[in-house]
């Protein structure tokens, strides 16, 4: 099973919107008309449109960094999965462990949004990953199966193999220690195996598993070569050109 690698960049709450269209700008150029992988750039909600717009025609994608699942109506300051896909949406980050620890999501509240993204033709990119205190006390593989679990409640087979996991240990996010590669390999495969259970082999065998957690150019690659390692979700790495174009190129 051939699995397209997935390079996204998590701008989380960065830029303006003159920066972001440079930004994305240069992404856009840096990719050239046919990468050899998928690339997304999820700006902050208030700039999706102006990457949108510079992304147009291109195959370079975007996604947003939440959404709320409801269909329109009284929910102040929210937006859903059709007004993402209003502005040039094709992914959504769900379940980032930063809206897991600071807006207190729940994998309730990220199997909710799953459905809605999917109903809403998003492609749910779905995050999960331990804390150190976690991994410490040998609790890594329990907290991850308890959060796949969770947060692809409901789901079915065939809508499955269309989702992405991003695997994120928490203590590799914005700290520069990053999973070693037999590390971050373990886990992929854990999941794979994972969701071979909740699905079926074959179904696994289709879904994208992201790594995330202090990638750069100089990690990228070999992390990128492991069996079940599908792509990357960057962040601070994905705020530069360079450095997001030599994850791309790795
Ligand atoms: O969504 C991206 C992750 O939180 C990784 O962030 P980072 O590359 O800055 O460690």
């Amino acid at each position: 099973m051939t699995r397209r690698t997935l390079i996204a960049g998590n701008w989380k709450m960065n830029m303006r919107s003159a920066s972001a269209r440079s930004l994305a700008k240069g992404i856009v150029d840096a990719v050239g008309k046919s990468p050899a992988v998928e690339v997304v750039l999820c700006p902050p909600a208030a700039y999706l449109a102006a990457v949108a717009d510079v992304t147009a025609g291109t195959p370079v994608e975007v996604g947003a960094q939440n959404l709320y699942a409801a269909d329109d109506g009284a929910f102040t300051g929210e937006l859903n999965a059709s007004m993402l896909t209003d502005v040039g949406c094709r992914f959504v980050i769900l379940g980032h462990s930063e809206r897991r620890q600071l807006m207190g999501e729940t994998d309730a509240d990220v199997s909710k949004k799953l459905h809605a993204a999917l109903a809403g033709n998003l492609v749910p990119i779905v995050c999960v990953g331990e804390t150190l205190q976690q991994r410490e006390t040998n609790e890594t593989e329990a907290v991850v199966e308890s959060q796949i679990r969770g947060s692809l409640e409901g789901l079915d087979e065939a809508r499955a193999a269309g989702i992405v996991i991003a695997y994120e240990p928490v203590w590799a996010i914005g700290t520069g220690k990053v999973a070693t590669k037999e590390q971050a390999e373990a886990v992929h495969a854990f999941i794979r195996d994972l969701l071979g259970k909740m699905f079926t082999p074959d179904v696994a065998a289709q879904i994208r598993i992201q790594y995330g957690g202090s990638v750069k150019p100089s990690n990228a690659s070999e992390l990128l070569a492991q069996p079940n390692i599908d792509g990357a979700l960057v962040g601070g790495a994905s705020l530069k050109v360079e450095d997001f174009a030599g994850i791309i190129n790795s």
